[in-house]
């Protein structure tokens, strides 16, 4: 079996995650070449990977031929650079999200992409990986349901770092709940609107929670209820409601405990816990997708630039209090004739 080389930009929080699951868990990759601005921290990353090379850019690894296919780990603002230079290296690339900071940057991969006239970038959208997702995906598609009408969702955070803003709420967290429906119901956001509760005394200076409205383009209403100062733990939470039943995602501890006349399960701490699985599959499969040239088939460059048109009309919509409608561009040949691929 041929191994993938993986190179990976950032070492932080989750490019250490993913460099873990790439070398204790996954098949079929190698980690062989890492780089990060805190040098410190790649240097003890690369020094627990046999063999790799630590690189002091992330364009320097892109170029290493010991490097066969790139994952993009650091912040939000610097993953179009490494995106494009990556393109342009005719090297494929799974990019965490979001796929870049503004509707402009992800635009520009698109037509770089389109340029290269083949699929190279994925966007780290882990949700359609859950099995609780596309078993409720399976029921909705099914036509078990009838026609899906509504959906609710929950994204809850215990808590969330000082360097968080009012936006990041609908930028970095409800994000997941924007790419995970347009896949959901198989077809694109129209408009975005943000209704404001009262303010949570455990959110500091954030506007927390917030209920972003989602009018997707057949009709169907989305509500996304953020709260990133929940306390209590980690829960995401989702129901289509169809015109003949509904379907949620399920309770998904294997344990529940029932002591001194309470029924309880643990609520995970955060989303590298209540995901966990997701992401192993969602990176196995890109592994498995590229085997022998092959090129990527989950969450592509017009699903990171959709999302993040949607993002700015729920940031403009957080603002200004009015319904924002959703303008896409054109959308290229390369990303296929249906709204959303499955
Ligand atoms: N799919 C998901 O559920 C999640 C995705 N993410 C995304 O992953 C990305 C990273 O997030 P975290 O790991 O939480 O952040 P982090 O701050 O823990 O790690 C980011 C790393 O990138 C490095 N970095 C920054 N600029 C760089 C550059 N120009 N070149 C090389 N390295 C650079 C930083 O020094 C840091 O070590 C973000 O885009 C975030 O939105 C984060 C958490 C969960
Ligand atoms: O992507 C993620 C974080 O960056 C974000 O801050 C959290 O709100 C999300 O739940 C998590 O999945």
């Amino acid at each position: 079996m041929s191994v993938l080389r993986v190179g990976v930009i950032g070492t932080g929080m989750i490019g250490r995650d993913h460099i873990r699951r790439m070398t204790t868990v996954l098949a079929g990759v190698a980690v062989t070449a890492v780089t990060d601005v805190d040098v410190d921290t790649a240097k003890k990353v690369a020094e627990g990977l046999p063999g790799a090379t630590l690189h002091a850019t992330g364009e320097d690894l892109i170029a290493d031929p010991a490097v066969d296919a790139v994952v993009v780990c650091s912040w939000g603002p610097t993953h179009e650079q490494y995106v494009l230079a990556s393109i342009a290296a005719g090297k494929p690339v799974f990019c965490e999200k979001p796929l870049a900071t503004t509707q402009d940057a992800c635009l520009r991969i698109v037509r770089a992409e389109v340029a290269a006239g083949r699929r190279l970038v994925q966007v780290g959208y882990m949700r359609r990986y859950d099995a609780a997702y596309r078993a409720l995906k399976q029921v909705v598609d099914s036509g078990a349901i009838g026609t899906p009408l509504m959906m609710h969702c929950a994204h809850r955070n215990a808590s969330v770092p000082s360097f968080y803003e009012k936006e990041s709420a609908i930028t970095d967290t409800a994000v997941h709940e924007i790419d995970m429906v347009r896949w959901m119901f198989g077809e694109e956001i129209s408009a975005a609107r943000v209704l404001i509760p009262r303010r949570s005394r455990n959110g500091g200076p954030l506007q927390d929670p917030l209920l972003l409205i989602l009018e997707m383009a057949g009709g169907a209403l989305v509500d996304v209820e953020i709260s990133v100062n929940i306390r209590y733990g980690y829960d995401i939470r989702g129901e289509v409601v169809g015109e003949d039943g509904t379907a949620a995602l399920g309770e998904l501890s294997p344990v529940v405990v029932r002591t001194a006349r309470q029924r309880s399960t643990p609520v995970p701490v955060d989303w590298r816990e209540r995901f966990l699985g997701a992401y192993d599959v969602e990176i196995q499969e890109w592994i498995d997708s590229l085997a022998g040239g092959g090129a990527p088939v989950g969450p592509n460059a017009w699903d990171g630039y959709a999302a993040a048109v949607v993002s700015d009309a729920g940031v403009a919509a957080l603002r200004t209090g009015e319904r924002v409608p959703v303008d896409l561009a054109p959308r290229p040949a390369l990303y296929g004739t249906v709204a959303v691929l499955p």
